[in-house]
């Protein structure tokens, strides 16, 4: 029976530390600010917002929210973020995603000022992370090596497989564990004998939206197992890519959905956020 590596339980520790960090700032007169930009009414976004929002409180980070009818269109949201890239009170800027499809998500996003890309979604961001240089970390894959190292993993050498290609997951999630010394695999919809590989893994990372893609049979014994997928199950309930009930009996480690990943985005998104103030201070 594998150990369950509790996100809920590591975040807090980190919102705990950022808490202090950000104590300290304030001290030296500074508050760090996100803006958060939610256009229409999808329910989840909502959700996610709401508790990033909390995170902010809890931690002493000010939470501009601008909430926008789902209408809106791209000409507004322009103006909206090139505002915020002006306003030097603001740190991080976040646009939360999916958009309506009125509104180009690439452009929009792209067009957030570097310094302020907390997502760590912008090709700087993305590039700055291929060749090793400072830059905003994406908070999804920033969140997954916190729980591997703060459990006490260690990546360097690992047979690490990661199960998806998207750019705000698997992509960086890849260059990451790569940074990490891991030696780094990525499978994808296409791959071949994708079982054969990720038997292989020492160190596996499942990022699709395909619930209990990953069974038992797929794993190696004592492998650590990071699931981020966020699906429902027939009956409405949140569910991980990993048949979690039978892979957990083979695991070393494995993260459960809900409880794993999703509260480490947060905490990297508030960590980014941090840092985006304190970077501002030393120009
Ligand atoms: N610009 C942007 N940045 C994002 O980082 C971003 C986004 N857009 N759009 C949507 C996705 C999704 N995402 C989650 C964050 C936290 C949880 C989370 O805390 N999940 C809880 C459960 C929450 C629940 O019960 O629904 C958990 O896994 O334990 C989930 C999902 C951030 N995203």
């Amino acid at each position: 029976m594998a150990v369950l590596i509790d996100g809920k339980a590591i975040s807090s520790e980190i919102k705990e530390e950022l808490k202090q960090e950000v104590a300290e700032l304030k001290a030296q007169g500074i508050t760090p600010c996100l803006a958060v930009i939610l256009v229409g009414d999808d329910s989840a976004s909502a959700i996610y917002v709401r508790n990033k929002k909390r995170a902010c409180e809890y931690i002493g980070i000010e939470s501009r929210s601008y909430e926008l009818p789902k209408e809106t269109t791209e000409q507004e949201l322009e103006k909206l973020v090139r505002e915020l890239n002006e306003d030097e009170t603001v740190d991080g800027i976040l646009v939360q995603l999916p958009l309506p499809e009125q509104i180009d998500e690439e452009k929009i996003t792209g067009m957030i000022s570097p310094k302020k890309d907390v997502d760590g979604f912008l090709p700087e961001s993305i590039g700055a992370l291929c060749i090793g240089s400072e830059g905003f970390r994406s908070c999804t894959p920033a969140g997954v090596l916190e729980l591997i190292k703060r459990s006490g993993y260690t990546i360097e050498g690992k047979e690490c497989v990661v199960v998806g290609r998207s750019n705000h997951v698997g992509k960086p999630m890849a260059l990451l564990l790569l940074e990490q010394n891991g030696t780094v695999t990525i499978v994808h919809s296409r791959t071949k004998n994708l079982s054969e590989i990720t038997r292989r893994a020492d160190i596996l990372v499942v990022a699709v939206g395909n619930p209990k893609l990953i069974q038992a049979d797929d794993v190696k014994e004592g492998a650590v197992v990071i699931d981020v997928g966020m699906n429902r199950d027939e009956n409405g309930k949140l569910c991980g890519d990993v048949d979690f009930e039978h892979v957990k009996e083979k695991a070393e480690a494995i993260t459960p959905v809900p409880g794993g990943v999703g509260p480490m985005t947060i905490a990297m998104l508030m960590n980014n956020c941090v840092e985006a103030a304190r970077k501002k201070r030393r120009e």
